[in-house]
């Protein structure tokens, strides 16, 4: 049951992009495919993750899929070809690596809304969100080695980062499915909802989120992001800091004298301990 009224907009094929009380919803809507992604699913859910990032009235972001059956069942195997899955421009690619990176960047929270099936590479889509909320009827797991695929990228460590290493190889190289119970206790998601009030509790949580100050939860993802990213976590948490540096009156004190044709005087301004 839906406690928002949910605003649609974009001219998507194969998701929905609605926005509501400062909340972005992203659904892949494929639910005859169990929300499986192809080509262009993966080109419109980064056009959409892009306009949430872009809109300075959505503060956290709802990714969830279709229906009732899935989250999303991972890459479409019926149009997956020899060097990765096909689309309209007959090209092969493994797209939703970039969505991953993409998903981990933007600095805003974003919540895996779960019910049904998250698995293969949706499940690896789940793992990448800040938080995960499941319904009563979600199922996880990886498939990759019965399908002749694997992620040794986040869908590798940041899954063993996340229900630690032993757990992560079991999941991988058994390619058991694990109910939502039993993904709560491993620590793979936050909590757990009857399915007819999954909306309503992940909206609740957003709500939650909202009240918070957005500097300081987008200075925490970069933080948490940053000790497993490396470099890449290292360079976007630089720049928040580059941003909050931007924000102050020393670095506008510079920006100022250059446009003024005068020496900057930064003596006012203290030299913390
Ligand atoms: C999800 C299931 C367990 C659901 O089972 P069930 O409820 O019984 O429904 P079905 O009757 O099986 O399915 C209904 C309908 O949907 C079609 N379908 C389901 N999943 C897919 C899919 N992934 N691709 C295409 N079609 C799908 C199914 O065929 C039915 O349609 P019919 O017309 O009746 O045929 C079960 O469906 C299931 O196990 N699905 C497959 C799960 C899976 O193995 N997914 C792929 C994993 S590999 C992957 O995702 C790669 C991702 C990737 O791109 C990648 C790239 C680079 C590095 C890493 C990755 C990465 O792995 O992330």
């Amino acid at each position: 049951m839906s406690t928002v009224d949910w605003k649609r907009s974009g001219d998507y094929e194969d998701i929905i992009y609605e926005t509501a009380e400062g909340i972005a919803k992203i659904t892949i809507n494929r639910p005859e495919r169990r929300n499986a992604f192809r080509p262009t699913t993966l080109f419109e859910l980064q056009h959409a993750f892009n306009a949430a990032r872009d809109d300075g009235d959505v503060g956290v972001i709802i990714f969830t899929g279709a229906g009732t059956e899935a989250f999303c069942s991972g890459g479409d195997q019926k149009i997956r070809g020899d060097d990765g899955y096909i689309g309209p421009d007959g090209v092969g690619r493994l797209n939703v690596l970039d969505l991953q990176v993409q998903i981990r960047r933007l600095p805003k929270p974003v919540v895996a809304m779960v019910a049904g099936y998250a698995v293969g590479g949706g499940h690896v889509l789940h793992v990448v969100c800040d938080l995960t909320i499941a319904a009563d009827n979600a199922v996880f797991g990886q498939t990759g080695p019965k399908v002749g695929s694997f992620d040794g990228g986040y869908g590798a460590w940041l899954l063993a980062e996340t229900v630690g290493l032993k757990k992560a190889r079991e999941i991988w190289y058994l390619c058991r499915f694990y109910n939502a119970q039993e993904a709560l206790d491993m620590g793979l998601v936050n909590t757990v909802v009857p399915l007819e009030r999954l909306e309503e509790e992940t909206v609740q949580w957003c709500r939650e989120m909202l009240d918070k100050s957005p500097l300081a939860l987008r200075m925490l993802k970069g933080a948490i992001n940053a000790v497993s990213d490396g470099a890449a976590g290292m360079q976007q948490f630089a720049g928040d800091a580059t941003l909050l540096y931007y924000m102050s009156e020393e670095a506008q004190e510079g920006r100022d004298a250059f446009k003024e044709k005068r020496r900057p005087d930064f003596s006012r301004f203290p030299r913390r301990p």
